[in-house]
């Protein structure tokens, strides 16, 4: 059984395309992150999943059934982007309420708000809240049911680190137990070690999907060795030359030598470094998750990503 499966998927809002023939699928017991500029269509994607609104063109199924059905729509949980509570309500009170709508068990309610970190809040009212605990409320909600589709739309909005980190634990939790987790995000450093594919949109086009060293290869980009001298660095300087297809050694920033090459080109590199005997340390550092989603969306992605970046 898939999460979801889009194939080929279109989606106009009157006459303009906000997503054109977009193939992505979500497998359980993973976490995929759904990355882009502002109105790439991420929002939009989400919707479709849902049953919101239904596609244009293309084939949409969601846990092996049709999106929007009430049957499947019980194993989705999502965290919109904005939540809103209405502010009278404690905390408990708003979750049972979701709780009833949603069929799940009121024995859940005390349970999740403690796993979010509201016990001390549960019977507060809403309007007591911070913005990091409205946030963790929306995530409770989310959570009823014990979903088998998890969307999460910037899920870390609003937290402060210690809970960023914690929400990506239980995240995680979730994802060992077997649930398909999507986290719709703009906020890129730190979410890395979390996921176990990325997606990358612009402009409602799928432009790289698949696991950190997939879009590695994909990307061709250069790795950067940084490299510290054993004697002196015009010696070592030569051993970089000498290497064929090797870039030229330069200090960065921080002070440090080093030199950008081309992925083929990092082994060879290594080697006869190792050979000469004149590099006492060096240092590997491939494309981040960062690195690669502003190769993905271009230059023209600058002029996309607005503020929120
Ligand atoms: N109700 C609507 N009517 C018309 N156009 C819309 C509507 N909702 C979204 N759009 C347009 O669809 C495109 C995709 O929007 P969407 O909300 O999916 O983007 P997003 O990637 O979620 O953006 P953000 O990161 O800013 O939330 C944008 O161009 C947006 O202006």
């Amino acid at each position: 059984m898939s999460c979801f499966r889009l194939e080929n998927v279109s989606y106009r809002y009157d006459k303009a395309l906000v997503l054109n023939g977009v193939d992505l699928r979500l497998e359980p017991g993973e976490i995929l992150g759904l990355f882009g500029h502002n109105g790439a269509g991420k929002t939009t994607s989400i919707k479709l999943i849902l049953g919101l609104m239904t596609p244009c063109a293309g084939n949409l199924s969601v846990l092996d059934g049709e999106a929007g059905d009430p049957k499947i729509s019980q194993y989705i949980g999502y965290l919109p982007e904005n939540v809103m509570f209405y502010p009278q309500l404690t905390g408990r009170e708003i979750l049972a309420h979701f709780a009833r709508l949603k069929g799940a068990s009121q024995r859940q309610v005390p349970e999740l708000l403690g796993q979010v970190g509201l016990e001390d809040a549960m019977d507060a009212r809403v309007k007591t809240y911070s913005k990091g605990m409205r946030q963790r409320l929306g995530l409770a909600q989310a959570l009823l049911g014990k979903p088998r589709l998890l969307m999460l739309d910037e899920p870390t909005v609003g937290l402060d680190p210690v809970a960023t980190a914690d929400l990506y634990r239980l995240l995680r939790g979730l994802r060992d137990e077997g649930t398909g987790i999507v986290l719709c995000s703009h906020v890129l450093p730190g979410v890395e070690p979390y996921i176990d594919r990325a997606a990358i949109l612009t402009e409602g086009a799928l432009k790289a999907a698949g696991d950190l060293p997939a879009l590695r290869r994909q990307a061709n980009m250069p790795i950067t060795l940084t490299l510290e001298a054993e004697n002196d660095e015009t010696a070592l300087q030569a051993v970089v030359e000498k290497t064929a297809g090797a870039g030229v050694m330069k200090r960065d920033n921080s002070g440090r030598l080093s030199v950008a090459v081309r992925p083929e080109e990092k082994m060879p590199l290594i080697q006869a470094l190792m050979m000469s005997g004149e590099v006492r340390d060096l240092g590997i550092y491939q494309p981040t998750l960062e690195d690669l989603y502003v190769h993905f969306i271009g230059s023209g992605g600058l002029a996309h990503r607005g503020g929120a970046q």
